[in-house]
Parts: C-alpha cells; sequence; structure tokens
C-alpha cells in the first residue's frame, strides 16, 4: 500500500495579523465610507477563529494594479500576470522541504500531481515546476485546475493508484494557492465576499509518495489505505467559483457547515461503519480541511466530537487561514509534529487508524482512511 514519506510546507512573507486586517482590506479597496459593511467584516474576522494569514498581495501591489483591488472590474490578465510566475515558484518553496525530508535524490520521482485553482495557463505549473526543481523532463505529469479545496485529498487519492500500479514509483504532489485570483473590494450585495476576505489565504504544500517504502532510507508517516470520492446530493450550488473577466468570484451559501457536515457524517459511516464496524467517531484521528470556524463547529456537533479530535486542523485554521488545497496537507504536518512533539506513540496522536476529509465545489468530499505509523 501506498504510504506519505515526506511533507513539506510554504507561504509568502507578507503577514496579516486578523485583528488588523480590516483597517488594511477597507484602506486598500478605498472602501472606508461604507462604515457598517466594515463594522460586519470585523464581526465575521473576530468569528473567523483566525490569528493569522499570509498573502502575496502588499498595499504596493494593489497600489500598482488598482484593478484587482475594485469589485467588479475586468482585471483578470493582471491577476494571471502574478499567478503564472508565483504559483509554481511557492510550490517549489514547499517541495523543496518535501525532498529534503525525503533525503532521496531529485531523479527518482518517477510522477508530479500539480494541483491550483489559482489561474490557469498552458504550459501548466506542473511544467514550470518540473523545470523550477530540476526533475526528469520524463517525469509523468498531472496537472489539475479548479477543483477547489479538495484537490490535494483528490491528488492523494490519484497518488496512491500510481503507487500501487508502477513498481518503484514515487509521485511528488503539490498544491499551490494565490489568492490574487478572487482578492476585490468588498460589496453591499455580496456579502459572501466579506466572508472569504475575512478566511482565505495562500500557501503550498507537497507530500511525496510510494509504496514498499524502504525503511532503510525511507521513513513512513501515513499509510493511505483506502480514498473515496463522493458528492453530496442537491448541493452543486453551495460553493460555486466562476472565472471571469473579473477574476475568481465566489458564492459561499451559508448552509455549507450544515452540507459538509451532515456529507462526512455519510461518508464515516459508509467507510468506517461498513468496513471497519466502528461507531465511536472519538477512536479516529482527524485530519479535516479547515475551511471555516462554522464547519469545523458543525462537523464537531455532527460526529460527537470531543474539543481535541480537531486541534491539529483548529490550529492551521488559526495560524493560516483558509489556504484552499494545502489546507489539509498543512494539517497532516501538523498532526505528525504535534504528536512526536506530545510523546504519542504513532503519527496518529497514539491511535491507530484516522480520516482525512477534504471538501469543497460540488459540494464533494474526499475521504482518505489513514494508518499512522510508530513516532521516532
Ligand atoms: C463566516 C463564519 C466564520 C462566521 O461565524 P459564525 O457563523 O459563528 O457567526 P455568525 O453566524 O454570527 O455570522 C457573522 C455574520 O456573517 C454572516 N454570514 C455568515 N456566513 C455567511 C455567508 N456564507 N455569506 C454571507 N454572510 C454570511 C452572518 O449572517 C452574520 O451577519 P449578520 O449578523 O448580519 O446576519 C462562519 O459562519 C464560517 O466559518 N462559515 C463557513 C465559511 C465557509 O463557507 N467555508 C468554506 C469555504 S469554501 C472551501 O473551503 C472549499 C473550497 O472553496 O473549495
Amino acid at each position: 500500500m501506498a504510504s506519505i514519506l515526506a511533507i513539506g510546507t510554504a507561504n509568502p512573507p507578507n503577514c496579516f495579523y486578523q485583528a488588523d486586517y480590516p483597517d488594511f482590506y477597507f484602506r486598500v479597496t478605498k472602501s472606508e465610507d461604507l462604515t457598517q459593511l466594515k463594522d460586519k467584516f470585523k464581526l465575521i474576522c473576530e468569528k473567523s477563529e483566525i490569528r493569522k494569514r499570509y498573502m502575496y498581495l502588499s498595499e504596493e501591489i494593489i497600489k500598482k494594479n488598482p484593478t484587482i483591488g475594485a469589485y467588479d472590474t475586468p482585471s483578470l490578465d493582471a491577476r494571471q500576470e502574478i499567478l503564472v510566475t508565483e504559483v509554481p515558484k511557492l510550490g517549489k518553496e514547499a517541495a523543496l522541504k518535501a525532498i529534503e525530508e525525503w533525503g532521496q535524490p531529485k531523479s527518482k520521482i518517477t510522477h508530479l500531481i500539480f494541483c491550483t485553482s489559482s489561474g490557469m495557463h498552458m504550459p501548466g505549473a506542473d511544467h514550470e515546476l518540473t523545470k523550477l526543481l530540476g526533475l526528469q523532463t520524463s517525469v509523468k505529469r498531472f496537472m489539475m485546475y479548479q477543483q477547489g479545496c479538495y484537490a490535494a485529498a483528490q491528488a492523494l487519492r490519484l497518488s496512491k493508484d500510481l503507487a500501487e500500479n508502477n513498481p518503484g514509483a514515487r509521485v511528488l504532489v503539490v498544491c499551490s494557492e494565490n489568492m490574487t485570483f478572487c482578492f476585490r473590494a468588498p460589496s453591499e450585495t455580496h456579502l459572501d465576499v466579506l466572508v472569504g476576505s475575512a478566511i482565505f489565504s495562500d500557501g503550498a504544500a507537497a507530500v511525496i509518495v510510494g509504496a514498499d517504502p524502504d525503511t532503510t532510507i525511507e521513513r513512513p508517516l501515513y499509510q493511505l489505505v483506502s480514498a473515496e470520492q463522493c458528492i453530496v446530493p442537491n448541493s452543486e450550488d453551495a460553493i460555486v467559483c466562476p472565472v471571469r473577466e473579473i477574476g475568481m468570484s465566489y458564492s459561499l451559501n451559508r448552509s455549507v457547515p450544515k452540507i459538509v457536515a451532515k456529507g462526512a457524517a455519510q461518508c464515516l459511516v459508509e467507510t468506517f461503519g461498513a468496513r471497519y464496524g466502528i461507531e465511536d467517531w472519538n477512536s479516529l484521528f482527524y485530519v479535516v480541511h479547515p475551511g471555516g470556524a462554522g464547519v469545523l463547529n458543525k462537523l464537531e456537533e455532527q460526529l460527537g466530537l470531543t474539543k481535541d479530535k480537531l486541534r491539529a486542523t483548529r490550529h492551521v485554521l488559526t495560524e493560516y487561514g483558509n489556504m484552499w488545497s494545502p489546507n489539509v496537507l498543512f494539517t497532516l504536518d501538523e498532526m505528525r509534529r504535534r504528536s512526536a512533539k506530545e510523546g504519542k506513540a504513532t503519527t496518529g496522536e497514539g491511535l491507530d487508524l484516522g480520516v482525512l476529509f477534504g471538501f469543497g465545489p460540488g459540494v464533494t468530499i474526499e475521504t482518505i482512511v489513514l494508518r499512522s505509523f510508530p513516532t521516532g
């Protein structure tokens, strides 16, 4: 079975503290006259449970590209100009860290899967990253554009198939996102923009996946036991992200937390209930896409989870925000670090089996069964 052999993460240097963000956001978007909207935004920022997040965009960049800071001005060219370079560049930083932890030569990477919803281009970000990293030109590439926040879990599912069906395969999975694609001014008629502007952020994460690890030189962190994808019925309007001349816009229905929590509960019954006879959801460890405080609260309530179960997930939300696709890999990294630091016997907080949940437009839910390994 395939296992994750290394994890690397990266963020751009600009750090935004949530407490200061409403002033920054309303200033750079020239919206300071919208005082009621700013008060609402402050409230959402407070409720977001985010302390800080990172973004490539800065006041200087927005001043240089004023269409990016407007609400609905054609601006796709200005956004793409930044994304085509910056998305693979941040992906490279995360990939180098994963490769360093893995400790093997880059020439042993046989497959590359690159995920982003931040812009699009041909040749793709996978092609650019191959050049930036100096991977073999024969590396077998897969480019996943516009899958949203579940892309990392989808890529893990693909990497499992690749690793288990191609002897010796070592798959590099890279997810990189940059909110330049969807940053825009607030609007009194499109309140979802307040939610996205309060929680979305930039980041990149990379993992290396392979089957039959050579444990003299490789250290498996999590086994990918099974990987499933499902669509929650009648939820296609809940998360919608059209790409237009104005860049990517988005609508986030208020029912997203409920839809995700109910869908995830159903997935747990189908995977762990049916196959392992597990009914106590607190007997698993959890690696969840930190999509928003509302989602995590509802999930906890729906599954009857104790407060400690989503600690790794909540830590990532608090310290990084919602970075879309790499978010769940940051959670995986936090889970193994926290487990080792706290002297737990396994990389899954001392437990054997866990679940990785990705979710996004569709509403699509990815459910991966993880088996932990001993720490240390
Ligand atoms: C935004 C929140 C932090 C707000 O926290 P609470 O719900 O506890 O607080 P609250 O109910 O008092 O809401 C605060 C104010 O925000 C408003 N509000 C809440 N959700 C809204 C939404 N989706 N659209 C517009 N307004 C919204 C409320 O009406 C209220 O305003 P008023 O008081 O005026 O009524 C939370 O609701 C949350 O985490 N929601 C989920 C965000 C989400 O959709 N994440 C998934 C992103 S997509 C993703 O991760 C996957 C992907 O993109 O692929």
